[in-house]
């Protein structure tokens, strides 16, 4: 059988389906997760934790309310306790990560920031006495731990944290203290209720000097009692727009005292006297952050699957309206519209994901190389992350909002769960930075690379850059995928050099430089979105040209079709000035055969996703189609159809109505 997913009872429409596929999906999940190896392991895990009862939701989701969603992750991680080792080997970060998404979803949970920000920071900030101290017990999991650096009044802007850590030689000991309400730590997630331990991020100050954001291991709750400990508040933010699974939260120090040694120093550090060593590179305190958004592609990569699966199945099961035959309403999937809608997301989100394989891996080999004293990959990848993370978050917003329209009416309804994924992925535009803040900084490098072309130094640009330094070609865009690249090429190299001379003309008329920066930023901004979509582009190509599988590599070949006709009709005012309107119909036309020749292999694509219907929790988008009787089980569920007569009704409207009868 070539797509897995085929079972007896299924809805028939999705069977039909599923029967088109013309390549193996376990196949294709071994692509998409990089190894056949942990495709297999992502398979038995799902298959493990579905043999423990009570790790299944206790009811769904969208029927609890914020503390009933707390209750139950807490209770769920209470269970997954007694299993870690038998589920996942717990140095796998990927296994733990698919637990935690199959088992808890993606509304946030106590140890939402303890794998990802939190561990990361003592991995690549402690040294290695620290992290014989805390690091086993933080993976042993007898503290939680989250990451608390943003503030009520600055969140961007590092250098402006007013939380200070100021040492004191005479008792060895930083006061950690929060001068200002806007000074208040500010959003960390699961440090309201959940965590005993956080890395603070503070202004160092020894004698009067302010030395930067550092970060520090506090301690906030007694270990016995979960109470905070005495100079410290601590609480939870409130209900957001969405990931209320987790106790986002605020948290201030009075006079706070930490013992010297908590400052964490594999690379700056305090003496007893109070002299200050500092770091072998001015932002490698910033690393946590370049790790989560090293992950972001592959994270939101994924959460455009989860909405695109919905929408995808949902697609091939309602029928609505005709086509040719008008015996029978047609599966709305097969209008282009509709495939127009969905499919250049399925082949954004294959495209992510393939970038985020990469990003990871880089993050990974920088943490080595700075371990090792090296850190001149940094300014590079962080150039990389920030425009990745900024494009592929409102990328992502607009493909799962997409989703969520082509579902119709049920898209709407909780029991699509879309509006959920949209509510946590939008929320990647926000954290780790702002995405116009991010592509300002990407952009800082694309300006320093066009000086490097202009001072006759364009041996010294960075990976990625070359095409900055190339001349305008003529393009024949009949030689395949490639001839796509040169147009974005084109598009980012014209786009950067303007942004560029704009902000150098400014300076040279009498602005100051961050002034010429202000007003140069949106050209900027679209020139690292340019240039990213570039990267984005050639690594899925890439990616593609290097697969061996016939029929795997046939269907990606037609996604990339998909993809490439798709993004340059989207960036059609750039383009038009490389390729001729002529040229753009034709792409047009190209990209419209494209939907169809992929049609057949749609839900194949999707499906070779292996997202369990635990972990998708989606009454629309379960895997059996079966979309009507499970949407009416579901809404007979609802608190409110437990009783014929609401509370409110005989309290309330009964009275008004029959006030009015009188
Ligand atoms: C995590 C998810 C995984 C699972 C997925 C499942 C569910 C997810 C659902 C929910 C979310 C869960 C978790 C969310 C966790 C969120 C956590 C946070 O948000 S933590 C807080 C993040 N905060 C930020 O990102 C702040 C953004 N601001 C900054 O990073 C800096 O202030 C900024 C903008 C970089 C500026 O820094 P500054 O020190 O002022 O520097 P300059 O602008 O002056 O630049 C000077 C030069 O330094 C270079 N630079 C800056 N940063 C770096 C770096 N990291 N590495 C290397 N170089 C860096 C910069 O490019 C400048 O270079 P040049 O002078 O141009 O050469
Ligand atoms: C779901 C979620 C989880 C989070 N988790 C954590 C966490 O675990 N730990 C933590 O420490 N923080 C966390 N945060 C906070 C998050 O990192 C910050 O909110 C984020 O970095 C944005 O900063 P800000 O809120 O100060 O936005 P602001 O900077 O105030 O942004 C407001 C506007 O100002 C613009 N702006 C600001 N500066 C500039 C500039 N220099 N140039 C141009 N425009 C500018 C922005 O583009 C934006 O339009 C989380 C936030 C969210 C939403």
């Amino acid at each position: 059988m070539l797509n897995k997913s085929i079972m007896d009872g299924d809805n028939p429409d999705l069977t039909e389906e599923r029967m088109k596929g013309a390549f193996d999906t376990d196949k294709m999940a071994a692509v998409i997760y990089g190894s056949e190896k942990f495709a297999i392991r992502r398979r038995e895990i799902t298959e493990s934790i579905s043999r423990i009862p009570q790790l299944a939701d206790s009811k769904p989701f969208s029927f609890m309310t914020r503390e009933e969603k707390i209750s139950e992750s807490c209770r769920k991680l209470s269970v997954l306790s007694e299993h870690w080792n038998q589920l996942i080997d717990t140095n796998n970060e990927e296994e733990a990560l698919h637990l935690y998404r199959e088992v808890l979803g993606l509304e946030g949970h106590a140890f939402s920031l303890h794998e990802t920000m939190f561990i990361p920071s003592l991995v690549a900030q402690a040294n290695d006495e620290q992290q014989e101290k805390w690091l086993g017990r933080a993976k042993r999991r007898e503290i939680i731990g989250c990451y608390a650096q943003t503030e009520m009044g600055h969140g961007t802007n590092l250098r402006a944290l007013e939380t200070t850590a100021t040492y004191y030689p005479s008792t060895q000991e930083f006061i950690l203290h929060t001068p200002t309400e806007t000074a208040l730590k500010w959003w960390p997630g699961a440090l309201g209720k959940s965590s005993n331990y956080a890395v603070v991020v503070a202004d160092l100050v020894i004698r009067d000097t302010h030395y930067g954001a550092h970060p520090f291991m506090v301690q906030l709750r007694d270990e016995k009692t979960h109470n905070p400990l005495p100079g410290i508040t601590v609480g939870d933010i409130g209900p957001k727009m969405a990931f209320n699974g987790a106790d986002n939260g605020f948290l201030g120090f009075n006079q706070y005292k930490l013992p010297r040694d908590h400052m964490l120093m594999r690379h700056s550090r305090v003496e007893e006297n109070g002299t200050y060593t500092k770091p072998p590179h001015a932002k490698i305190g910033y690393s946590s952050m370049v790790k989560v958004r090293s992950r972001m592609a592959m994270d939101q990569g994924l959460f455009m699957v989860s909405a695109l699966v919905i929408a995808v199945r949902y697609s091939a099961v309602r029928r609505q309206g005709f086509l040719d035959d008008k015996s029978r309403e047609v599966k709305v999937l097969d209008y282009q519209t509709q495939q127009h809608r969905l499919f250049p997301s399925i082949a954004r989100a294959y495209a992510f994901i393939f970038c985020g394989f990469e990003t990871i891996q880089l993050y990974d080999q920088l943490l080595i190389d700075v371990k090792n004293g090296d850190t001149s990959g940094m300014s590079d990848l962080h150039a990389l992350t920030s425009g990745l993370k900024s494009v592929v978050t409102h990328q992502t917003g607009e493909g799962i909002e997409q989703a969520r329209m082509a579902c119709g009416g049920h898209g709407y309804s909780m029991a699509s769960y879309i509006s959920e994924i949209y509510g946590v992925a939008i929320g990647g535009c926000t954290y780790e930075g702002e995405n116009m803040v991010m592509l300002l900084q990407l952009a800082r490098y694309l300006v320093k690379s066009v000086e490097l072309v202009k001072t006759g130094k364009s041996k010294e640009l960075g990976p990625m850059m070359n095409y900055l330094a190339e001349p305008d070609t003529q393009i024949d865009l009949t030689s395949g995928p490639e001839a796509y690249v040169k147009v974005f090429q084109h598009a980012a190299r014209r786009q950067v050099w303007k942004a560029t001379d704009k902000f150098h003309q400014l300076m040279e008329s009498g602005q100051s430089r961050d002034i010429a920066w202000n007003n140069s930023a949106v050209e900027l901004t679209r020139a690292s979105r340019l240039h990213t979509r570039l990267y984005i582009m050639e690594t899925f190509i890439r990616r593609v040209s290097s697969i061996s599988d016939v029929s795997i590599k046939k269907v990606l070949i037609d996604l990339v079709n998909v993809h490439v006709n798709y993004e340059v009709l989207d960036i059609g005012t750039y383009a038009l000035e490389h390729v001729s309107s002529t040229q753009l119909d034709s792409i047009r036309s190209q990209l419209y055969s494209s939907l169809d020749t992929l049609r057949p292999n749609a839900v194949s694509l999707i499906d070779s996703f292996q997202i369990s219907d635990m972990q998708l929790r989606s009454v629309l988008g379960r895997r059996d189609g079966h979309v009507y009787t499970n949407l009416f089980e579901w809404a007979k569920a609802s608190p409110l159809n437990q009783t014929h007569v609401l509370p409110s009704v005989n309290q309330y409207l009964k009275p008004m109505m029959d006030k009015a009868k009188l």
